[in-house]
């Protein structure tokens, strides 16, 4: 990014104009969300806009980013309200004014709640199928697992469906017709679901055919800012910009470096190239987190004069250690090194932290959650949703516990949110029991039976690969958004801290160092994975352990002449 004409801050505590629209570049640990919870003070102290109507719209992307915030916040968040993007859009656009597409689209209003991932049951299926004549598509499982993956796009200022990337491969192998996509959408609106980017498309809509919408999110909000604005997605940025035409200030902040959700359709340039009437753009160097021996694997792996970090206090450590070998070993070293201070265990996929955490120590790579919700149609999706309820149960996650159950049995009349409770205690009290069960035994024992669930597994496909399965290892794949556990995605980690830091590089078959380590050999900040490893790093302040499967002795050696990991 060109910062030749951006004015430089002496730190997050430097005070900018409330008055023009800004963007804030920095690197990690320079204070980004620091700054941005002092300039909202600013703002309140300040501004005659702002008032309890009147707020301070703080939008980021993650869960963790909104707790983040609210809590640094402290007594102000009476005058902000600090939300994700999507649930920003949601309550401000789709919700109070949906009702303006009426005639474009059908809505089932009332059943409207809020905007989730949208598995296709088989009777959106069987409904697409039929609506657009498409009945060679025959397997059902299939066509569910691809739709999924449709996602909104903004192409030359038009808002179209393709299917997204996802880190597993290539999808839209199924050759559904293109002109069909938008029926699927149909069908689910039909139903009452909304998935997450149907919320961007429908703001889109919505403020197209009322733009006087705008007037009123100008009203009630002066001020728009947006921290880890790298993350953002065109059609996000298309909102923004229309908002920011009149009345309302936006300021964005983010690090080009930081950038790591494109297989959610987020796209970098629109940080970089982002620009508004009389914005100023502002950096901040430096790097108040992390110890100096950190901040030198930051340093060399950006490999960027402009944004080359120092440590202001002069923080001092140990260099981060590499662990070669299994990750168990790696995790107990490291709760050796560190007496387990402030640990946080980080892996690229869900599976390999909660691995560690659930004690499971033979890698496997398939993929359970599609066998489980495409392969074996209801009763897989029965009991898929049955341990997550029971997994969220164990993490205190009563209401998601709650949501999951009903969901699980959906198909059964009058199981209501009673019958969900009552359930899920039955369950949760034999839990010690059901974790060393298989799945084909936990099945026949606990659900079969119960609540009119008929088909017992006997023998066959299904059965055969429920009985080589462990309860355990299917807790492992469970995605569950303990936003502050000590073991999670590197995604989840994103604008927390920790003090003490074990990344766990995934082992596989036929692992290849050089393309597995290149973030370390060879990084390269174009490249998606290694800013997510980037983003991994820069979250440890003082100790920080890579847990490398292998290690040949030429990159043993070469990592070694770096002269920034002891190993
Ligand atoms: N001016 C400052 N002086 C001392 N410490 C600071 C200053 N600004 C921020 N910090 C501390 O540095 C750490 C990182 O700050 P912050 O989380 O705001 O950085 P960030 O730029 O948002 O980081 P990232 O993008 O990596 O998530 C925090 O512990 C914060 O308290």
């Amino acid at each position: 990014m060109d910062l030749s004409i951006a004015k430089k801050l002496k730190d997050s505590n430097e005070r900018i104009d409330i008055f023009n629209h800004f963007k804030i570049v920095a690197g990690p640990g320079a204070g980004k969300t620091t700054f941005l919870t002092n300039h909202i003070n600013h703002i309140i102290e300040e501004s005659d806009k702002i008032s309890d109507l009147r707020k301070i719209a703080c939008i980021t992307y993650t869960n963790v980013g909104v707790e983040t915030i609210v809590h640094r916040l402290g007594k102000s968040i009476d005058y902000v309200e600090v939300t994700t993007i999507h649930s920003f859009l949601y309550l401000n656009i789709v919700k109070p004014y949906l009702w303006v597409l009426e005639g474009d689209y059908e809505f089932d209003y009332a059943s409207i709640d809020g905007h989730d991932e949208i598995i296709p049951t088989f009777s959106i299926i069987n409904e697409f199928k039929q609506k657009t004549r498409q009945y060679a598509l025959d397997d059902n499982n299939k066509l569910a697992k691809e739709l999924s993956k449709l996602q909104w796009y903004l192409d030359d200022e038009e808002l179209v469906l393709r299917f997204k990337e996802t880190w597993e491969g290539k999808v839209g192998t199924y050759n559904i017709r293109k002109d069909s996509y938008l029926e699927y959408k149909k069908i689910c609106w039909k139903k009452g679901l909304l998935s997450h980017d149907d919320v961007l498309f429908l703001s889109v809509k919505i403020i197209e055919k009322a733009p006087r919408v705008l007037e009123i999110i100008r009203g009630k909000f002066p001020y728009i800012l947006v921290d880890e604005f790298q993350d953002t997605n065109p059609i996000q940025t298309k909102i923004l910009k229309l908002i920011a035409e009149k009345e309302t200030v936006v300021g964005v902040i983010g690090d080009e470096c930081q950038s790591i959700y494109k297989f959610q359709g987020a796209d970098v340039t629109q940080f970089i190239e982002f620009d508004l009437p009389k914005l100023k753009t502002y950096y901040i160097e430096d790097n108040h987190r992390s110890t100096l021996e950190i901040i030198n694997v930051l340093n060399y792996m950006r490999n960027d004069s402009f944004f080359h970090q120092k440590s202001p206090e002069n923080k001092r450590g140990s260099k981060p250690k590499i662990l070669v070998g299994g990750f168990f070993d790696s995790y107990n070293e490291a709760v050796k090194l560190c007496s387990e201070d402030g640990l946080c265990t980080l892996s690229f996929k869900n599976e390999l932290c909660n691995m560690v955490q659930y004690g499971i120590d033979n890698y496997f790579s398939d993929n359970i959650s599609d066998e489980f919700i495409f392969s074996d149609s209801d009763r897989g999706k029965m009991i898929f949703y049955i341990i997550h309820s029971l997994e969220y149960c164990k993490q205190d996650k009563f209401k998601d516990a709650i949501k999951f159950m009903k969901k699980a049995y959906r198909k059964v009349e009058k199981f209501d949110d009673r019958s969900a409770l009552e359930n899920l205690k039955r369950l949760y009290n034999l839990y010690s029991e059901i974790s060393k069960l298989n799945i084909k035994e936990f099945y026949n024992n606990y659900i079969y039976g119960f609540y009119g669930v008929k088909s017992k597994l006997t023998n066959g496909r299904a059965s055969n690969y429920y009985k080589g399965l462990s309860y355990n290892k299917v807790a492992c794949v469970i995605t569950i958004t303990d936003d502050n556990g000590k073991f999670r995605t590197i995604h989840k980690s994103k604008g927390d801290e920790f003090k003490s830091v074990l990344l766990l590089i995934q082992p596989k078959e036929n692992f290849n160092e050089e393309t597995e380590l290149a973030f370390l050999l060879n990084p390269d900040m174009n490249i998606e994975s290694h800013r997510v490893y980037y983003v991994a790093i820069s979250r440890a302040m003082e100790n920080l352990y890579i847990s490398v499967p292998q290690l040949s002795t030429e990159n043993r050696n070469k990592l070694k002449k770096f002269d920034i990991v002891d190993i």
